[in-house]
């Protein structure tokens, strides 16, 4: 269970360009769950999920994970619990070194130096890459850095869920690729944290996206979460009604999935 507890963060306090990000978010999600979060620009999304893997410290508030209370777990610290892809395919991936140098990479993630995991490479290795269906585990000696946009965010997903984690986060990470690539990469998203039974967090603009994958989704607006919607509810759910309750609970009209970007 990820418990995140009256949740505030402010960049550059006490200056003239001191901005609330987040305030006082408050969210529960429970294992196997996978969560949607869609919002306006600057609704504060990317912060939640910076908070939530460490890269940003909060002013005031909770994030417990299980039992543990890791508010004050720098990022490599909490990194053997929670996975992370990002928006750019570059920024999870090393370039230079090849699919399998980096995957061998991945299967260390948070462990200690030294500190043997039950991925050895290889045979193991080629066998979750032919889980991609993208046939790389025929080219595990390719730099990654000759990859198309959307070979290389598939690795990174797969990377980021090589090891057994509590928490999986995605952060736009279909947005910069192309329509094709953006939809295997988001169905291959899907397929992984169900086979695997993931509890996930991932952040999209669409809410095409965020109503069709996932179990749950949530709204988040000027730093809190304005709508919660799961179970029956949210499977009647369309856009145009999903956009009516985006209306009800912000106050501002919005008409089109498009809105959801300005
Ligand atoms: N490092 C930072 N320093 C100062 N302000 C920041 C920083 N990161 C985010 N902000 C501000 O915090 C607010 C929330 O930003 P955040 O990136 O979380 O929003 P978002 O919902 O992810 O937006 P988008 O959909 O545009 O990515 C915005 O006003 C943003 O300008």
């Amino acid at each position: 269970m990820l418990r995140l507890n009256d949740l505030h963060v402010t960049f550059n306090v006490g200056t003239p360009t001191e901005v609330r990000a987040l305030r006082g978010v408050n969210l529960d999600i429970s294992p196997g769950e996978f969560v949607t979060v869609i919002g306006s620009n600057g609704a504060g999304k990317s912060t939640l999920l910076s908070a939530i893997v460490g890269a940003v410290r909060p002013s005031r508030g909770t994030i417990k994970l299980g039992a543990q209370d890791i508010t004050d777990w720098p990022a490599s610290k909490r990194a053997a619990d929670v996975g992370r892809v990002f928006q750019e395919p570059r920024l999870g991936t090393c370039g230079s070194l090849s699919i399998e140098e980096n995957l061998a990479l991945a299967a260390k993630r948070g462990r200690r130096r030294g500190f043997s995991t039950a991925l050895s490479g290889g045979r193991q290795f080629a066998d979750k890459l032919a889980r991609l269906g993208l046939g790389l585990e025929d080219r595990m000696s390719t730099p990654i850095g000759l990859l198309s946009g959307g070979q290389r965010q598939a690795v990174s997903l797969l990377m980021a869920t090589l090891l057994p984690m509590k928490i999986l986060v995605l952060d736009e990470h279909t947005a910069a690729l192309d329509p094709a690539a953006a939809a295997k990469v988001l169905s291959l998203s899907a397929e992984i944290a169900d086979a695997d039974g993931l509890t996930v967090l991932m952040v999209t603009h669409s809410m095409g996206d965020a109503l069709a994958l996932g179990t749950r989704t949530i709204l988040m607006d000027r730093g809190v979460v304005a709508l919660d919607v799961s179970g029956e509810e949210r499977r009647k759910l369309d856009i145009p009604a999903l956009l009516q309750l985006f209306g009800k609970a912000t106050g501002r009209v919005v008409d089109s999935d498009q809105m959801m970007l300005t």
